[in-house]
């Protein structure tokens, strides 16, 4: 399978900003520490971990919108030639080079729809310019065109949704809207980053069932964000898991549930609302995340965990085991229990 993305040892760094003088210079740190993965056409990848993992900065970097302040400071992203364009390194790109970009061949969407949206102008004006933009539409078609897409994404009277503003439609509402708007373009990969966590159980469901089908039916690469390993079990075909700004576990979704191989990803099935967790607590992984200015040289999570060893405090590399990589001294040996 071609690749649409691949994200090769991507390293993000926040603060290092200049001063007049050395004292004046803030210490760098990395956020986001060695980062590889790879999405094929049609395929979809989560990306997993909790709060201030590192999931949102990868993405960003992905989009070429980095907060002030914040930088990839090393490894590539390769946006893969596929039948629409040409292969792309986006780590090197000008303004004009991501204006080409974004939009056209990567789009997003987000946790809060409604802030991405002009408040004062109808859903349908909004995506009629981005039809005219990216299709070139011309202004006659763009009306039948908007409607017409606006259905694809399972809004019911889509010609009276055209007409309404944003704070006439409700929050799932907002979210298909938005999706229109990112699919309007063709892109080849769309970025999800917490893009249902704002929702109510059902209408997730269904907006994450929107995802689906736009992968199947328009070979729609998807990166999708979560903070739930529930959600990306429900859309996606691999998952990436973060832990304090790397990867500690990567494979097949299924098989990481069923099987995971990093006790951090054992800790997380825990906490996630997968199969009959209604009826069950959910925990809290006890204890917290190192520090960003302190980061061990070992092993991250060995303070949380309940296999650490000795060993687990010398520096741990991804390995491969099986269909998995793993970022664990102790992976081959340890037997962990799935969902
Ligand atoms: N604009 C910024 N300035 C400084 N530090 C930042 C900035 N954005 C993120 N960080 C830091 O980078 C690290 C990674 O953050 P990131 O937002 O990528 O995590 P995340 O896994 O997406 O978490 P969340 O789910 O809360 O968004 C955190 O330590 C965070 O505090």
């Amino acid at each position: 399978m071609s690749a649409v993305l691949r994200v090769d040892n991507l390293h993000v760094s926040v603060g290092g900003g200049s001063g007049t003088s050395s004292a004046g210079a803030a210490a760098a740190r990395e956020a986001v520490r060695d980062v590889s993965f790879t999405i094929g056409r049609g395929e979809s990848v989560g990306l997993v971990g909790e709060s201030g993992s590192g999931k949102t900065l990868t993405c960003r970097a992905v989009l070429g919108v980095l907060p002030p302040g914040v930088a990839v400071t090393g490894g590539g992203i390769h946006l893969g030639g596929g039948s629409s364009g040409a292969d792309v390194e986006l780590t090197g790109l000008d303004r004009r080079g991501w204006d080409a970009v974004r939009g056209n061949r990567l789009a997003a969407v987000f946790q809060d729809p409604a802030s991405y949206l002009n408040p004062s102008l109808t859903v349908g004006r909004q995506l009629a310019e981005q039809l005219r933009l990216k299709r070139r539409l011309p202004r006659n078609q763009t009306r039948a065109a908007a409607v017409e897409l606006l259905a694809a994404m399972g809004l019911r009277r889509a010609t009276a949704v055209y007409d309404q503003y944003p704070h006439e439609l409700s929050g799932g509402m907002l979210q298909r809207a938005l999706i229109a708007i990112a699919v309007a373009g063709e892109p080849e990969l769309l970025v999800a980053d917490e893009a249902t966590t704002a929702l109510d159980a059902a209408v997730q469901a269904e907006v994450l069932d929107l995802l689906r089908q736009l992968r199947e039916e328009r070979g729609l690469a998807l990166l999708l964000v979560s903070h739930d390993l529930a959600v990306v079990a429900e859309v996606c075909d691999r998952v990436a898991v973060f832990y304090a700004g790397e990867i500690v576990e990567q494979g097949p979704t299924a098989d990481v549930i069923a099987n995971p191989r990093h006790p951090y990803t054992e800790a997380l099935l825990r906490v996630a609302s997968l199969g009959d967790w209604r009826r069950r607590d959910l925990e809290v992984i006890p204890g917290r995340p190192p520090e960003p200015g302190a980061m061990p040289v070992g092993c991250r999570f060995a303070a949380r965990c309940a296999h650490a060893t000795d060993t687990c405090a010398t520096p741990v590399a991804l390995s491969t085991v099986d269909d998995r990589q793993v970022r664990c001294h102790r992976a081959a040996t340890l037997e962990l229990v799935g969902a």
